[in-house]
């Protein structure tokens, strides 16, 4: 019989980190080969399931990538920009697919990691849930059927710890909008208003972010006309959504050719 496909978990310490820990190591179709933390993090060298609180999983928490993912088809990435980044290279050189679902990458981290794809499988999304991906189906369509009376206002929610905003499933929507109405995201997005900002501009896409408590993640895609609203809502209250999408992204992309791809090639949507 032969083995199932080898997972690295990058950020094993993290919310999302325990969680693919978790996933992976109790997944009948893959296993857990590898967990990294960043150099000088106190779960290094620790066995990653005791690290977590449990039973000894037999996989030690490494800082050092190419060790980790030397024995592994796939990464599964969420952490922070200049980690995923870096990583990029290291994946391209082990020859693993890397799965990111880390947000807040600046467009310039984005032109890095399309350069690391034409020599890597590279699977990314600012959402892996079923859901938030149907959504952005959805948001596109409405937003082509809805002409410009129609304000779009985009309205996420997360726990108190998040540092990027918009989220990037938020941009993931604005894209969305944009592309349905045919105009690019970056000439028409209204982010952050304060002050006398002068009344709403016809056609444009707005961004609101809260933040408090443990809020999993909330996103409103709100169609605003005259006398009526079009609202379309995806609640998440379990971080397992992102977790399950993530690992079939992974098992997805061993033996692709290549490339950058998202959800929506994973999901066939
Ligand atoms: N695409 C999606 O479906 C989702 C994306 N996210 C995104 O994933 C990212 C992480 O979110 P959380 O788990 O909530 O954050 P977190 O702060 O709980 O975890 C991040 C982890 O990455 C680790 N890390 C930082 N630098 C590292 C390095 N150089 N090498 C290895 N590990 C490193 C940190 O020590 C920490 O354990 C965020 O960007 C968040 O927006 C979160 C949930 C779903
Ligand atoms: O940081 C989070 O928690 C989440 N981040 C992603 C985002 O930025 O959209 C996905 C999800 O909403 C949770």
């Amino acid at each position: 019989m032969s083995e199932l496909p080898g997972i690295v978990v990058n950020g094993a310490s993290g919310r999302m980190g325990r969680m693919l820990v978790k996933l992976v190591s109790e997944s009948p179709a893959a296993r857990l080969v590898g967990a990294l933390e960043r150099p000088g993090h106190d779960w290094v060298g620790q066995d990653v399931g005791e690290a977590m609180g449990g039973a000894a999983l037999g996989v030690p928490v490494s800082d050092d990538p190419l060790e980790a993912m030397a024995k592994a088809q796939a990464v599964i990435d969420f952490t922070a920009p200049a980690a995923t980044v870096a990583l990029a290279d290291l994946a391209a050189q082990a020859r693993a697919v890397h799965v990111i679902g880390t947000t807040g990458l600046t467009d310039d981290d984005i032109t890095r990691l399309a350069a690391a794809a034409r020599h890597a499988t590279i699977i990314r999304a600012g959402n892996m849930s079923l859901g938030v991906n149907l959504l952005v189906q959805l948001t596109r369509k409405v937003a082509e059927a809805l002409d410009e009376a129609f304000d779009i206002e985009i309205v996420e929610t997360h726990h108190k710890h998040k540092v990027d905003a918009p989220s990037g499933t938020a941009l993931m929507l604005g894209e969305a909008a944009a592309e349905g109405r045919g105009v690019e995201l970056d000439r028409v997005a209204d982010r952050g208003r304060d002050g006398i900002t002068g009344a709403r501009t016809e056609g444009h896409i707005g961004f609101s972010a809260i933040r408090g408590g443990d809020v999993v993640g909330e996103h409103d895609v709100i169609f605003a006309g005259t006398g009526e609203r079009v609202i379309l809502r995806h609640v998440a209250t379990d971080r397992a959504i992102f977790a399950r999408g993530a690992l079939k992204a992974a098992l997805w992309g061993i033996g692709r050719k290549p490339g950058s791809y998202d959800m929506m090639d994973v999901l066939g949507l």
